[in-house]
């Protein structure tokens, strides 16, 4: 995919070398931005071997709510997550919850009824805001509203947190009777997350365009630290040399996003070069 590799060049080329908390220094740019157009594929890399059903498992693992990952990691057999969790599985208030039960308070009226009369207060009482109902909601009933948008950052719970949220906040778009998606991420691993999260959020895309009447149109990508880790250049290098192959195609099937699971994702002529193993920076 050209997109890819341009960026994997533009780092290379005009990257500055950043220390960071992980201990191993990174190329990094600043500001980095890319779109693939999904009616011409499915952007998985064919530069290196792609782990699709990890990128499937984890989308579908941000879309259960939970606060955990025992069922990515203990049912599901996806161990992409598990350097950031307990020995339980716990990973805090992450992506998942932010998707579907993203915490706020509303205040409500409350009566105490006495026996001459009432008295009538208020408090707050604690509730969860589904993001995700609400964006497949607003792209069937408003489509050409500007504010589909789901955020991942909860500034107050961030301590909660087993990483503060990298793919921040992404944004649906419609035109022409396309679904588009743009996606902000403050920190971009450009060897192991940006292939990852190109993917996910695709396929993403893809099974929300389904569930709402709509044609598949462009996933565009900000990438605030784009960055490479020192680790990871020499098999960015090698993939540089690779030939991109013709992307692969993805079936999802007609059913409501909720209601999706693995064996709904068709993978159709996925033709790539050989894996290239990436350590990843904890
Ligand atoms: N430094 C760093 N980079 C990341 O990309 C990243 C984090 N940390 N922390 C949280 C999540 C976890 N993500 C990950 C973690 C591991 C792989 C990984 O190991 N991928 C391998 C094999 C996948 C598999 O076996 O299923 C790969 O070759 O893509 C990918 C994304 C993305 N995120
Ligand atoms: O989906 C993800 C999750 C994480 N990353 C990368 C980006 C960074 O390399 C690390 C997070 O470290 P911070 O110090 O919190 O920025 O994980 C990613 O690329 N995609």
């Amino acid at each position: 995919m050209k997109q890819y590799l341009d960026l994997v060049n533009s780092v290379l080329e005009n990257g500055t070398q950043k220390e960071n908390r992980t201990g191993i220094d990174t190329i990094s740019n600043f500001s980095e931005f890319y779109k693939v157009d999904l009616s011409e594929g499915f952007p998985l890399l064919t530069t290196k071997k792609m782990y699709f059903r990890s990128v499937i498992l984890e989308m579908l693992w941000y879309l259960r709510g939970e606060d955990h990952i025992r069922w990515l990691r203990d049912e599901k057999d996806c161990h992409i997550w598990d350097e950031w969790a307990d020995e339980d599985g716990n990973v805090g208030p992450i992506y998942p919850v932010m998707w579907r039960r993203f915490p706020y308070h509303e205040e409500e009226e409350v009566r105490f009824e006495g026996n001459a009369s009432h008295i009538v207060n208020s408090m707050w009482v604690k509730k969860e805001f589904d993001q995700v109902q609400r964006a497949i909601n607003m792209l069937k009933e408003n489509p050409n509203s500007r504010r589909i948008v789901v955020s991942a950052w909860h500034p107050g719970l961030l301590d909660q947190m087993a990483l503060p949220p990298c793919h921040v906040m992404y944004i649906f778009n419609v035109t022409d009777g396309k679904l588009n998606c743009h996606l902000t991420q403050r920190s971009g691993d450009i060897a192991l997350g940006i292939p990852f999260n190109l993917a996910c959020y695709s396929a993403l895309t893809m099974a929300i365009a389904n569930e709402v009447g709509l044609e598949y149109g462009e996933f565009a990508h900000t990438i605030v630290d784009a960055h490479i880790y020192e680790n990871h250049v020499e098999g960015l290098k090698e993939q540089l040399e690779r030939e991109p192959r013709e992307l692969p195609t993805l079936e999802i099937a007609d059913k409501p996003v909720d209601d999706l699971v693995f064996e709904d994702f068709e993978l159709k002529n996925y033709d790539h070069h050989p894996a290239i193993n990436f350590e990843v920076a904890v």
